[in-house]
């Protein structure tokens, strides 16, 4: 019997190989002699330069650049395989796991450092950028990056703007002429982790704000200030970015890429299932196991499971999916291709709790549900 078990991290606990490792761990007690195969997934957010690099036996390379907070962090990009295409995670430099969350606030965070990435590639000479975006500490619509890339965005008074995504309502130009050159050369793909607009009720700040420290009040801000930032950007760029799928993602980042850059966006989960050949994987399967520390009702829009379910749909295959928790909105993924899902939850916890134990608790319902696949196949 061959399983393959292609889950995301469970964000701020396990990457996604321990996840994977857990979940292998757990089946095997119930079937020791299966084949496994293991395939540690991102969908552009954190976790997809170590999927893409893996995969393509690439190399690292570690960056000291400016965090969210304006500090220096240290981060890092890949170079695949190929030699001549960088892999860049946004998150690696502007992500959440850099902000202890008593200091989240995304009126103030920036993505300077992500732009220092992407040079930092150049300066190596690469053709092609791939660049995963989401998993972000910031909602300042990629404002930052652009400005270490050489852009100028300037408020009514000429002045540069602040870091931050509340400074953005105020930008009144926009000058590209002081880009990086070497950009002109070079591809940039965008793999970004959700589908979101910039703006509204199921944009960048009204869904992830909350969780890089937005108050109710402060998406409002963030929101008005993305849609003032995106407003400008149609208008002097000519490229429609208010209304395009996956603007919205990375706290707004997307549209910067598209308008600015004129990046091409695609979903995450694709640019990774492809490099990582999991259709060819899955088509010999009988199971397909895969999961995300949360699968809710959003996870329809780009999320790693149910990018794995499409592809095992395409070859008929069963699909389960594991999470940390489950939200009450969660069933429409069964619309989408997973078959069942289950929270490991074993008992009442706290986020801490839940997040500390989440290896046992892996293992624990893995080796359930393998005891539950055996009945029903000799059954
Ligand atoms: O970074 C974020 O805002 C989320 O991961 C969506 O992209």
């Amino acid at each position: 019997m061959r399983i393959v078990i292609a889950p995301d991290s469970f964000k701020e606990s396990l990457s996604a190989m321990q996840v994977a490792t857990a979940i292998q761990q757990g089946f095997s007690e119930i079937y020791p002699d299966a084949e496994y195969v293991k395939l540690p997934m991102a969908d552009g957010g954190e976790g997809t330069v170590i999927s893409m690099i893996e995969a393509t036996n690439g190399h690292y390379f570690n960056e000291i650049i400016t965090g969210p907070l304006g500090l220096p962090v240290e981060g890092f990009w890949g170079l695949m395989g190929d030699g001549k295409t960088a892999v860049i995670e946004m998150a690696a430099a502007s992500g959440l796991h850099h902000v202890p969350p008593a200091q989240r606030n995304p009126l103030y965070t920036t993505s300077h450092g992500t732009g220092e990435l992407l040079l930092a590639a150049l300066d190596h000479g690469v053709e092609r950028i791939i660049l995963g975006i989401g998993g972000s500490a910031t909602n300042d619509g990629g404002a930052g990056m652009m400005q270490a890339l050489g852009a100028s965005l300037r408020d009514a008074q000429g002045q540069e703007l602040e870091v931050g995504g509340e400074a953005i309502g105020g930008l009144a130009t926009i000058d590209l002429s002081g880009l990086d050159p070497r950009l002109a050369n070079v591809s940039v793909t965008v793999a970004c982790d959700v589908n979101n607009p910039l703006c509204g009720p199921t944009g960048a700040s009204a869904i992830f704000g909350p969780q890089k420290g937005a108050t109710p009040e402060m998406v409002k801000t963030l929101d008005s200030a993305l849609f003032c930032y995106g407003s400008l950007i149609e208008q002097v760029t000519g490229n429609a970015v208010l209304h395009a799928a996956g603007a919205g993602a990375a706290g707004g980042m997307g549209a910067a890429l598209l308008g600015m850059l004129n990046a091409e966006l695609r979903p995450g989960i694709d640019i990774v299932i492809k490099a990582l050949q999991l259709d060819s994987l899955i088509e010999n399967a009988d199971l397909v196991i895969t999961g995300e520390g949360r699968i809710d009702s959003q996870s329809i829009h780009g999320k790693t499971p149910i990018g794995v379910a499409r592809s095992a749909k395409r070859f008929n295959k069963p699909v389960i999916a594991l999470a940390g928790g489950l939200t009450p909105d969660h069933p429409v993924v069964h619309d989408h291709g997973l078959d069942a899902v289950f929270s490991v939850l074993t008992q009442v916890a706290t986020l801490p709790e839940a997040l500390q134990n989440a290896e046992r608790n892996l293992r624990i319902t893995a080796r359930n549900i393998a005891s539950v696949w055996k009945m029903a196949r000799e059954a």
